[in-house]
């Protein structure tokens, strides 16, 4: 559904990520996890082609990401920093938007009200909205019309507890429908409960995965940082 072949893309300055590879089967839902700077952010707009890889090539559905036909973007829902919405317009509103964009029809807008439990701010304008419902919203809009791929950066920054379990359920739900998921977390307890697979990123390239049926996953997770990062300097004073 999603491969990532050697790419690499590097900003001005250095930073970025480089020589990626990795795979999101149908029906399997990936985790991504580093800290701040790493990384994850640039991979998942390079999955979703808001950036273009320098080296390498991204697939979706199978096809390099140049050859995708503009239709197939319908099968994909994502939400990849703010959510995307006409502040003016009503949550109902943009759901609705959102659905015909995407191909689906505006049918689908009620249930995805009930799913996130949006009927109470359905018909408030977005820009009033507190930055939890916003994020509601972003997630109901990408998750709405049972996309076969899901992008989810952070998905869960803003949430309370009640929105946390409900977007675990509705990932977990699509998965099981056989989608496929790549989403990124802070939390690794969270990512935990519902990832197959938890991947490492640090300093903008892959470490490996994390084994998440460990007691201390935070311990385990600094430790592979940490010894990806003295790795790295020994590298750079041999090579100097
Ligand atoms: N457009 C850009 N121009 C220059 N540097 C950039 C740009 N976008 C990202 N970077 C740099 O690339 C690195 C990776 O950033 P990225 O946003 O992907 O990290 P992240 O893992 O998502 O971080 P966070 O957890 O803080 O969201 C950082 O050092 C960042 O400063």
């Amino acid at each position: 559904m999603l491969a990532f072949e050697d790419v690499t893309r590097r900003f001005r300055g250095g930073d970025g990520v480089t020589g990626l590879s990795f795979q999101v089967e149908p029906g399997e839902i990936v985790a991504l996890i580093g800290l701040n700077g790493a990384g994850k952010t640039t991979l998942m707009r390079l999955a979703l082609g808001m950036l273009r890889p320098q080296q390498g090539m991204v697939r979706v559905f199978g096809e390099p990401l140049d050859d995708l036909p503009a239709g197939a973007w319908g099968q994909v829902g994502a939400l990849v920093e703010m959510p995307l919405a006409y502040p003016e317009l009503t949550v109902r509103e943009n759901l609705r938007i959102s659905s015909l964009l995407r191909g689906s029809t505006p049918g689908i807008v009620e249930g995805a009200v009930d799913a996130w439990r949006l009927g109470p701010v359905a018909d408030r304008r977005f820009r009033q909205l507190s930055l939890g419902n916003r994020q509601r919203v972003g997630l109901a809009a990408a998750l709405q019309h049972d996309p076969r791929l899901i992008v989810l950066d952070e998905p869960s920054n803003a949430l309370d507890p009640a929105s946390a379990i409900l977007l675990r359920e509705q990932v977990t739900r699509r998965a099981q429908a056989g989608a496929a998921v790549l989403i990124s977390s802070h939390h690794l307890d969270e990512v935990a409960r519902i990832a197959d697979r938890v991947l490492l990123i640090n300093a903008g390239r892959l470490i490996g995965q994390l084994d998440t049926t460990g007691h201390d996953l935070e311990r385990a997770f600094f430790e592979r940082i940490r010894a990806d990062d003295e790795h790295r300097r020994t590298d750079e004073e041999a090579s100097r």
